[in-house]
């Protein structure tokens, strides 16, 4: 039977769309940031979906050579459509959004471009850029070796700079100098930025960047002395295996001196070494700003998970009433919501927080030009925490979506899997989350101390200066309505935070070293960065709803969805909030009273609310999501589409399976 004739072009979901209580246009709006982003999202997502080239309903299928060249094929094909189209750099970014397809163009465009522009000089910009903003050229950003991620200041590949001919020798000289993990190195870039050692008058100086060319530009091989290739298979079908991450040895590559970046350190041509007036870790510029996007991928990627979830609970149907009744859609079952909503909730306040990080780093940059490096360190702490927190709080949610749709949650075509296999190494990539943690704990450490000596913090740690007040104050939460004011909620949060930090710095004041004390103390670090920046995310969320939010009742459900973020906060770390003495049992019973209260008002509300998000069912690429509801006809559909299915009989029955089963048959007759 054809899959069609099981469902019509009905919506299945029509029953809970009529039940919203608010302006779901007014709602992609608020989620979008605004109409005009709404708008041009819309043309690009339809675009892609409307192009035949895009198509990824068989990508988990095919095999990793077959995937690599469709990665190749859309990413010309987009560019094709990018010139035709004349398009924006916001609309071309989209277009390369809705494909939905990891690739080289993404280093391109997020790292190789953004490194040249932080580090490059004006004269570098001028004559690097133009050629990659025409693709003459393509980049990647070749940081990571086999030896050393983490440690950036371990990196072993060495630049030696050579004054008799004006040119710098690039070298790996072991094994774990390998260049290793670089998306796009393995078989397409042409260029990369490449982080090295820089020697001098026999001096290391530490890490530069410099750009090298790796392949011909006639025709692609490597360049002499460069081996390089791909590292191999990843994690999962599909998924990040579009991307051909590299390895690379260099023995001893020559390069000009005017490749070495030199915006904030030059070599001169007697092979001086100069360092500009400018932080040094300037040079960790790019990761500070793919940090930050990196935090609008992860509200993007869980959004989608739940968005496949919520839809799914409301058609997927389990149990009747004793009586015989009609069976009960997953939704409603208050466990179900208790392990949905709070992810849905978190969706909103990642898109949130995503919005005011992106402003900040475009403040911090501002003031970078004008050479005002005070918020560098903010910045830094920023991004590294709600990168961190935000990517492994969706990873988790991905997984518990699958579960939470139960056995059709595992299936390649609910979409689940590979959302889940894309999303998880933005929990490794561009800094270890743990590393990451430990970095914004350094932090507030640092603000704790200046904090005793009398300094007024300011900016996201601005409430350390209440600490008088946030040591020793009691929770007035007092009814399970209380829970239901944004000033008790962010009071307990501060103090949370403000606590977990101040005991830290008070118990490595107590060890022998600073450094060992940290050291001792650093699983209670990464507790202390994970309460700040949760009150980072919570304060973003309630400052969101002071602003102006149009359509009807839009606001109300927002103020839902940041109760029920901060209270699944509460009563999951229900642990600190105890010990550091920022709400009593009682009041965290009434915390999780409150969220069950507001689980019961969201749920007539859910579909719509994932309606807001505003996804294609081409960019969803889920039978479990679709827009109508039709689930089971989608998912008959995809089956058929499996390679396994092109015969009846399989490949290997002559071979294996009919002498096995002759075999037995003429055993049992004997
Ligand atoms: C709307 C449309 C949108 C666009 C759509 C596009 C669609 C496509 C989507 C695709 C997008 C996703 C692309 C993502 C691709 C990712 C590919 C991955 C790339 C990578 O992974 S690149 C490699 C990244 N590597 C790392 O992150 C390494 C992590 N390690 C470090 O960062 C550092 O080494 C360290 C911070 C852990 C430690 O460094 P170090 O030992 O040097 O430092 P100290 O701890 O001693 O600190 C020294 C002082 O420097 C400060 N510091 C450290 N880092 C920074 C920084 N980044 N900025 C500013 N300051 C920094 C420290 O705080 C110390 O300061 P102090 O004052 O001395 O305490
Ligand atoms: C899909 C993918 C794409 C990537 N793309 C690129 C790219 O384009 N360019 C590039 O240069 N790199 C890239 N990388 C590399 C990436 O940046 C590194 O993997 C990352 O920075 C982590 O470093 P590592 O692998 O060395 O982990 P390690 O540092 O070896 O981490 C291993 C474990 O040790 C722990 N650990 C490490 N240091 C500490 C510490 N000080 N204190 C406590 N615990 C610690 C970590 O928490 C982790 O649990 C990519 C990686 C992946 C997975």
């Amino acid at each position: 039977m054809a899959a069609a004739d099981w469902g019509g072009k009905a919506d299945h979901l029509a029953g809970e769309r009529a039940t919203a209580q608010f302006d779901v246009d007014g709602m992609k709006v608020a989620w979008a940031g605004s109409r005009h982003a709404v708008e041009v999202a819309d043309r690009m997502a339809c675009l892609v979906a409307s192009d035949p080239v895009f198509r990824k309903d068989t990508r988990t299928m095919l095999s990793r050579k077959e995937l690599f060249k469709d990665t190749l094929k859309k990413a010309a094909h987009a560019w094709k459509r990018t010139v035709e189209l004349h398009l924006t750099e916001e609309e071309a970014n989209l277009l390369r959004l809705y494909i939905d397809q990891p690739g080289y163009v993404d280093l391109h465009w997020v790292m190789f471009v953004p490194a040249i522009k932080g580090q490059g000089t004006e004269e570098q910009q001028k004559k690097w850029l133009t050629m990659a903003y025409k693709f003459q050229i393509i980049g990647t950003y070749a940081q990571t070796e086999l030896g050393h991620g983490s440690n950036v200041q371990g990196l072993e590949t060495t630049a030696t700079f050579d004054p008799s001919t004006d040119e710098f020798i690039m070298h790996s000289p072991t094994l774990t100098s390998s260049k290793w993990w670089p998306g796009g190195l393995g078989k397409t870039s042409t260029h990369a930025v490449v982080y090295a050692r820089l020697i001098t008058e026999g001096k290391d100086y530490g890490i530069h960047g410099f750009i090298m060319q790796l392949r011909s530009l006639d025709d692609h091989s490597p360049l002499p002395g460069i081996t390089i290739g791909d590292i191999g298979g990843k994690f999962g079908s599909g998924a990040y295996n579009s991307m051909d991450n590299g390895v690379m040895r260099l023995d001893h590559v020559r390069i000009p001196r005017d490749q070495m970046l030199m915006r904030l350190a030059q070599v001169t041509r007697e092979g001086k070494y100069v360092h500009s007036d400018v932080p040094k870790q300037l040079l960790y510029g790019t990761m500070v700003y793919v940090r930050q996007t990196i935090v609008a991928d992860a509200s993007r990627a869980l959004s989608r998970a739940v968005c496949i979830a919520v839809r799914y609970g409301a058609i997927r149907k389990q149990f009747g009433s004793k009586a015989g009744g009609p069976e009960t859609q997953v939704l409603n079952y208050k466990t179900q919501q208790s392990r949905l909503f709070p992810f849905l909730a978190s969706a909103y306040a990642f898109r949130f927080v995503g919005q005011w990080l992106k402003w900040l780093y475009t403040d911090v940059t501002q003031k970078l030009e004008s050479k005002d490096f005070s918020t560098l360190p903010e910045a830094h702490a920023c991004t590294a925490g709600l990168k961190s927190v935000t990517t492994s709080a969706t990873a988790d949610a991905i997984e518990e979506c699958q579960k939470l749709c139960g056995g059709h949650g595992y299936l390649n075509s609910s979409g689940l899997p590979e959302l889940f296999a894309v999303n998880l190494p933005a929990c490794t990539y561009e800094g270890d989350n743990v590393v990451l943690l430990l970095q914004v704990a350094r932090f507030l450490m640092k603000t704790v101390s200046q904090v005793a000596s009398g300094k007024q913090p300011v900016g996201t740690t601005a409430y350390m200066g209440n600490i008088q007040h946030l040591m020793q104050c009691k929770s007035v939460v007092n009814t399970v309505e209380d829970w239901l004011n944004p000033a008790a909620i962010k009071e307990v949060f501060e103090a949370r935070a403000l606590r977990m930090a101040v005991n830290c710095a008070q118990n490595i004041s107590k060890a022998p070293s600073q450094e060992e004390g940290f050291s001792e103390l650093s699983p209670d670090l990464v507790e202390a960065a994970v309460a700040h920046v949760q009150l980072i995310i919570v304060t973003k969320f309630i400052e969101k709803l002071q602003e102006d939010i149009l359509g009807h009742g839009v606001k109300e459900q927002l103020q839902k969805l940041c109760g029920i973020y901060a209270l699944h906060l509460i009563h999951k770390h229900l642990g600190d909030f105890l010990s550091t003495g920022c709400v009593t049992a009682r009041q965290g019973s009434l915390a999780n009273e409150r969220l069950g209260k507001l689980y019961a008002q969201v749920r007539p509300n859910a579909v719509a609310l994932v309606d807001a998000f505003d996804y294609t069912d081409h960019y969803l690429g889920s039978a479990l999501g679709r827009y109508d509801g039709d689930v089971y006809s989608a998912l008959y559909k995809e089956a058929w589409k499996d390679p396994l299915n092109e015969t009846v009989v399989p490949d290997g029955y002559q071979e294996h399976l009919r002498p096995l089963l002759k075999q037995q048959l003429k055993l049992s007759r004997l």
